[in-house]
C-alpha cells in the first residue's frame, strides 16, 4: 500500500516512520510520501488560506493551492493501478470506525489531505470527486486544529490491518470492534497483585469455558459502555461470536 499525506506541517507526520509503521516501511509493506502544501503556493508569503466568502471567523484553504497539489500528488504512478482514494479529515465527515479502517485497508493507494483553519474550499473536494473516490472522514465529535492528528490515527488503524504488519495476524481478528463488541478485560502475571486475583476460569485450562467467559465479559462491557454498539449488532455478528465458543 502507498500512502501520501499533504500538509502544511510535514514534521507532524514524523511518527509514521517510527515503531510498527516504520517497520512496515522497512519491510516494504507500506510506502509513505509526505508533501508540504506550501510547495504549491504562488506568492512570496506562501499563503495557503484566505478569508471566507460570506464572512465569519477563521480562514479557508485556497483552491488555487490545493488543486495543483492534488493534481501532482494524485497523478498516475507506475505500479499503482487507478487513481488513489482521497481521504479528507474533517469534523463534518462520516465517522471513522473499524469497518472503515478495514475498507480503507483494501485500497492500494490512499492520499490524505490535511485541512486546517476552517477547512478547505468545497470546490476542491467536488473537483477531486470527478476523478477519484473521495471520503470525508471524522475521527470523533470534537474539533482539532488540523487534520494531521486524524491522519496519524487513521493511518495507524489502517496500517496495522495490512498483512505482515502485525506480528500475530490473529490480533487483528480479536480486536475490539472486529466483531462489533468491545474487548473484555485482559490479565497477565502475577496471579495475585494488590490482593486481586486473576479470574479462576482463565487459569482453568478449560478453553471452551474461557471462550464463553470472554464472550460474556465482552457483552457485559459493551452493554455498560457502548449500548449503541449492541443496537447495531446483527444476528450474523452474534453468530460469528457464538461460532467461536
Ligand atoms: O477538527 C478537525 C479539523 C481539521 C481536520 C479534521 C478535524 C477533525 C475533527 C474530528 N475528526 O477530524
Amino acid at each position: 500500500m502507498r500512502i501520501d499525506v499533504i500538509t502544511i506541517f510535514p514534521e507532524y507526520l514524523d511518527p509514521l516512520r517510527a515503531a510498527l509503521l516504520g517497520k512496515a516501511v522497512d519491510k516494504g509493506l507500506l510506502e509513505f510520501g509526505v508533501h508540504d502544501l506550501r510547495n504549491w503556493t504562488h506568492d512570496v508569503h506562501r499563503a495557503v488560506d484566505d478569508s471566507p466568502y460570506g464572512g465569519g471567523p477563521g480562514m479557508v484553504m485556497k483552491p488555487e493551492v490545493w488543486g495543483p497539489a492534488l493534481d501532482e500528488v494524485c497523478a498516475p504512478r507506475p505500479g499503482l493501478a487507478g487513481p488513489p482514494t482521497l481521504v479528507v479529515p474533517t469534523p463534518a465527515g462520516h465517522r471513522f470506525d473499524q469497518r472503515m479502517a478495514e475498507e480503507l485497508a483494501e485500497s492500494p493507494w490512499l492520499v490524505f489531505a490535511c485541512g486546517r483553519y476552517e477547512g478547505i474550499d468545497e470546490r476542491v473536494v467536488e473537483d477531486a470527486a470527478d476523478r477519484m473516490p473521495v471520503r470525508e472522514v471524522s475521527i470523533g465529535d470534537y474539533v482539532l486544529v488540523g487534520g494531521e492528528v486524524a491522519v496519524l490515527t487513521m493511518v495507524e488503524a489502517v496500517g496495522r490491518l495490512l498483512p505482515g504488519v502485525l506480528g500475530n495476524p490473529a490480533s487483528a481478528q480479536e480486536d475490539s470492534f472486529s466483531d462489533g463488541l468491545l474487548e473484555g478485560p485482559s490479565y497477565t502475571r502475577p496471579e495475585v497483585w494488590q490482593d486481586r486475583a486473576v479470574p479462576e476460569v482463565l487459569r482453568s485450562g478449560n478453553h471452551a469455558a474461557i471462550r464463553r467467559w470472554r464472550r460474556d465479559q465482552s457483552l457485559i462491557r459493551t452493554f455498560r459502555r457502548r449500548p449503541d454498539l449492541l443496537a447495531a449488532l446483527d444476528a450474523d455478528a452474534l453468530d460469528k461470536h457464538d461460532r467461536k465458543l
